[in-house]
């Protein structure tokens, strides 16, 4: 691997991620080294850096492999000439130096594009509809999925249902699979993500295989595609999508989608693929409440018992469990796993006690409240810019837009009043607060990457 490679392969990202994501995310990557199988990048910022590796690993690693490289996994690492910072807890932990490096997913997406291989997509086995606990915010999106899953006459075509992270999507997907497996057998069904759909078009269109990619994904009765969202914003990806998708509807063929958020609110997802999108029955699941909770925790220790007969679970325990932790349904079976782990290792009963000292970090940062420093330290490390810019008073454009960014954020993610926030950033009056937050309002909808900026970092600050 060489520099002069890199800018080749760049070339080949920006037709895939798409122009916006191609300058903000991949132009700004520096090759750094390849050693070992390992390609290091480096990045501005350690944001910059995890977003990437969450984001568009997979896809470097594929393009890197795909010309010839034999490459494991890709890393990256802050330049040293930036300024960095110590991460905290709340940040995805990091090795030294190397920020992430991420391993394809499975081998096998990349691998080729034949009907033997699409229907392996890997379902987890796990994920069934005995084991979903259904409770008042996901009941609508259970009672469709359970429909779909008859495979009787396609009433609604697709379904799409939308959700925050870890609300069941997923599962709920997998268990429509496997159902449709078990009483239709005879039925093609293919499940994958969005992403490896990408993976498979772009393959097809190197190896000249389109006219096979074509068949194989209308020859399916049931296609399942996990994580919409991704395709938005590649262009050429969603062509295919929005033509693979006409083309089922057009057979009677049920389509099932996934996505974080509802289509009209996928940004950079075309609105014909939208209004698509829109055509059939979409529900979305809603946040977990108390009893839903509880009710994933008691199911779940159910299925521990199997594994730790012996473990004893003192009352009360469950139930602050689920009154402590966030919405999202697998920090809780984490923090419920570890707990089972940690206690089976001690030889004790699981208590309150034991639960306070084995989960600390997950009740900490379940209590946590994103601060005016916090945002403002996101905002400065995402734009690259010092803190002190953020906060004091030069006017240039580049240090008042990501202030009045952080003042927009601030507003929205904190209970603070917009004096407080104006006292917070060098002693400004609220009346200019007032005027940064409209400013962001009003560019949110007008400019495209204004809009993305604010996102990620919410998402950031939120994770
Ligand atoms: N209602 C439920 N009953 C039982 N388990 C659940 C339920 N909801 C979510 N889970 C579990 O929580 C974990 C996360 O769910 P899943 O992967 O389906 O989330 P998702 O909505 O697809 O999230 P993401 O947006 O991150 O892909 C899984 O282990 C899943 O089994």
């Amino acid at each position: 691997m060489t520099q002069e490679k890199w800018g080749q392969l760049r070339q080949k990202l920006l037709k895939t991620v798409g122009r916006n994501n191609y300058k903000t995310w991949i132009e700004p990557l520096q090759f750094d080294q390849m050693s070992e199988g390992v390609v290091t990048f480096q990045v501005p910022t350690n944001f910059m850096g995890n977003y990437v590796s969450q984001n568009f690993a997979d896809l470097i690693l594929y393009e890197l492999n795909n010309s010839g490289e034999t490459v494991q996994r890709v890393a990256f690492k802050v330049a040293a000439n930036t300024a960095t910072r110590p991460m905290r807890a709340s940040e995805t932990p990091a090795e030294p130096e190397v920020e992430q490096a991420m391993a394809p997913k499975s081998q096998s997406a990349y691998s080729n594009t034949g009907l033997d291989e699409l229907q392996a997509a890997p379902l987890d086995a796990r994920f069934t509809f005995d084991s979903f606990v259904v409770g008042k915010p996901n009941e609508l999106a259970h009672a469709a999925a359970r429909r779909v899953s008859e495979g009787g006459p396609v009433t609604f075509n697709p379904l799409v249902l939308y959700g925050g992270v870890g609300l069941g999507k997923t599962h709920l997907m997998h268990a429509i699979a496997w159902e449709l497996k078990a009483r239709k057998p005879e039925l093609n069904v293919l499940y994958l993500s969005a992403e490896q759909f990408m993976y498979r078009f772009v393959q097809a269109l190197r190896e000249r295989k389109m006219m096979d990619f074509k068949h194989l994904f209308r020859s399916v009765d049931v296609l399942m595609v996990d994580d919409v969202q991704f395709i938005a914003g590649k262009d050429s990806t969603q062509e295919e999508f929005f033509h693979t998708f006409n083309a089922l509807v057009d057979q009677n063929k049920q389509i099932i989608i996934s996505a974080d958020r509802a289509p009209g609110e996928i940004k950079d997802l075309e609105d014909r693929v939208k209004s698509r999108l829109q055509c059939g029955l979409v529900v979305d699941l809603h946040p977990t409440d108390y009893e839903l909770r509880l009710g994933i925790l008691q199911t779940k220790v159910q299925q521990y018992r199997t594994t730790y007969p012996d473990l004893q679970l003192a009352d009360g325990v469950l139930e602050f469990l689920a009154h402590r932790i966030s919405t999202n349904v697998r920090v809780l079976e984490g923090a419920l796993t570890r707990l089972f782990a940690f206690a089976s290792l001690v030889g004790r009963e699981i208590d309150m006690d034991l639960t306070q000292d084995c989960l600390a970090d997950v009740l900490r940062a379940s209590e946590r409240k994103i601060t005016v420093e916090e945002i403002q330290r996101k905002v400065s490390d995402y734009y690259n810019i010092r803190l002190s810019d953020i906060i004091g008073p030069k006017r240039l454009r580049s240090y008042a837009r990501p202030r009045q960014v952080a003042m927009y954020l601030c507003k929205q993610l904190t209970s603070r009043s917009l004096p407080e926030i104006g006292r917070r950033f060098g002693g400004r009056d609220h009346t200019t607060v007032m005027h940064g937050v409209k400013r962001i309002e009003e560019l949110k909808l007008t400019d495209g990457q204004i809009a993305e900026d604010v996102e990620m970092l919410r998402r950031a600050l939120e994770a």
